[in-house]
């Protein structure tokens, strides 16, 4: 495979799978890639001034530390007594902050580690379910779990009907009191003329509340106060995941050309794929438990961002190797429609060792004496390579380490592919206009008394 490799500060992006010369007439040519590489160039330069002109808060937020001394200080208050923080927020609410708990483990049974234990429990409830919602709150110990409720318009019916249901279970508890030590609420301040229920209602009962960012939307909040308040939860250095994030960022600002900036290499390939090879499936497929949920929240930053007047590709969340016995088949074999991302943590040597004359018992001598880290790896680097071979296009993203630093390079590189991606194809990146429809809907049916 042509080892075409970027250098993204925390890790190493490669799109060699992608072109021609490793996957033939599927593959990107030469010249085709190098003039969406060109496309892309003003786009970048865009992005530069947006920096400089501080027009993308997003670009900037890697700078701040005051809004991290506030999530800590407002979290250190809400946690005293507490047993559990429940998470309540959707889309980009949530996804942000559950990437980022699960580097900590979280939705991982049995990797907590002894300082975990310390802490208290973290639960993300972002699905609206009348059989959950009433399972939850006649079941934790209502006194000792605090309820962190974030929406940035504070008009989200879902996240309003979870946060009044449990309003209503707490004062049914004889809590009434209480409340103000129980929530947080995470919202955008007041804006003239703009109704904001959450904001409203919190302030009602005097409960605390945190800005949102104004000039960051959910999906791309992950690095705000939202997403870095499960991480704090989790003892995660957030700090570091700045860090790793403002790497991206820097990168971008030192960069000669598209080509010398991974993020613009990424979007400019998803963009050449998508229009000169028919691709239309992004498979986001990272090999590690611990990237699970990054994969849920890059289909809400790619769906919601790209697809748009009749723009945009479908991403696909996988998980490897768990997919590998579910997915694949279709995506080397199916129609050619598929792009992958393969993102890889370097895993040699690590867990459990396979004893060598069980594996000769199991029939499975090859297993004997590797770790169960080598083995992921040895299929983490397979399947590419099947992928190639089959004609079918895949970028490949290694990890030296996954850590704060990683995750949070890793996070920018994707939301500024993101909206490098929009930009080319002449779409705002930002908005999301047709999901209003539903809401509306939604709205008048239940005034209906539907
Ligand atoms: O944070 P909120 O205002 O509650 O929004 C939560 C989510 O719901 C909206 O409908 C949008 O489609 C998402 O982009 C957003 O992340």
């Amino acid at each position: 495979m042509q080892d075409v490799q970027h250098d993204g500060s925390n890790f190493q992006q490669n799109i060699g799978g992608c072109l021609e010369a490793a996957i033939g007439e599927h593959g990107l040519a030469p010249s085709a890639y190098a003039a969406w590489l060109q496309r892309i160039e003003p786009h970048v330069a865009t992005l530069k001034d947006d920096y400089r002109e501080n027009r993308l808060a997003l670009l900037r937020i890697v700078e701040d530390t005051a809004d991290i001394d506030a999530a800590e200080a407002a979290l250190a208050r809400l946690s005293e007594g507490a047993e559990k923080l429940i998470f309540f927020g959707t889309g980009g609410s949530s996804l942000g902050g559950q990437t980022l708990a699960q580097l900590a483990g979280w939705k991982i049974p049995g990797v907590v580690t002894e300082a975990q234990k310390l802490r208290p429990r973290t639960r993300f409830y972002d699905n609206l379910d009348g059989e959950t919602l009433a399972g939850v709150l006649s079941t934790v110990d209502l006194a000792k779990t605090r309820f962190i409720v974030t929406s940035k318009s504070g008009g989200t019916a879902e996240t309003l009907a979870q946060a009044i249901a449990t309003l209503s279970a707490v004062k049914a508890a004889g809590l009434e009191a209480q409340i103000p030590n129980l929530f947080l609420g995470i919202t955008e301040p007041e804006k003239p003329g703009k109704a904001n229920g959450l904001r409203t209602l919190f302030a009602k009962f005097n409960i605390p509340m945190l800005e949102h960012h104004t000039g960051i939307g959910g999906r791309f909040s992950c690095l705000t106060n939202v997403g870095l308040m499960p991480a704090i939860a989790r003892g995660l250095d957030v700090r570091a995941i700045r860090a790793g994030a403002k790497s991206v960022v820097d990168a971008l600002l030192a960069s000669k050309n598209a080509e010398d900036f991974a993020p613009a290499v990424g979007a400019a390939t998803a963009v050449a794929l998508s229009k000169e090879k028919g691709i239309k499936t992004l498979v986001m497929m990272p090999y590690a438990d611990r990237l699970g949920r990054l994969a849920a929240w890059f289909v809400q930053l790619w769906a919601e961002s790209l697809g748009k007047g009749g723009e945009g590709t479908s991403p696909i969340g996988a998980l490897g190797p768990l997919d590998q016995h579910s997915q694949l088949q279709l995506f080397m074999d199916g129609p050619r429609e598929h792009y992958l991302t393969i993102i890889r943590v370097a895993s040699q040597g690590v867990g459990p060792k396979i004893d060598a004359s069980l594996a000769k018992l199991a029939g499975a001598d090859m297993l004997g004496g590797h770790t169960i880290g080598d083995i992921v790896a040895a299929q983490a680097h397979a399947v590419p390579e099947a992928l190639a071979r089959a004609g079918r296009p895949v970028r490949t993203i290694d990890l030296a380490k996954l850590d704060e630093k990683t995750l949070g390079a890793l996070l920018m590189h994707f939301m500024i592919e993101t909206i490098l991606a929009g930009r080319l194809l002449g779409l705002d990146p930002f908005d999301q206009p047709a999901v209003e429809l539903a809401k509306v809907l939604t709205r008048e049916r239940l005034a209906k008394g539907a």
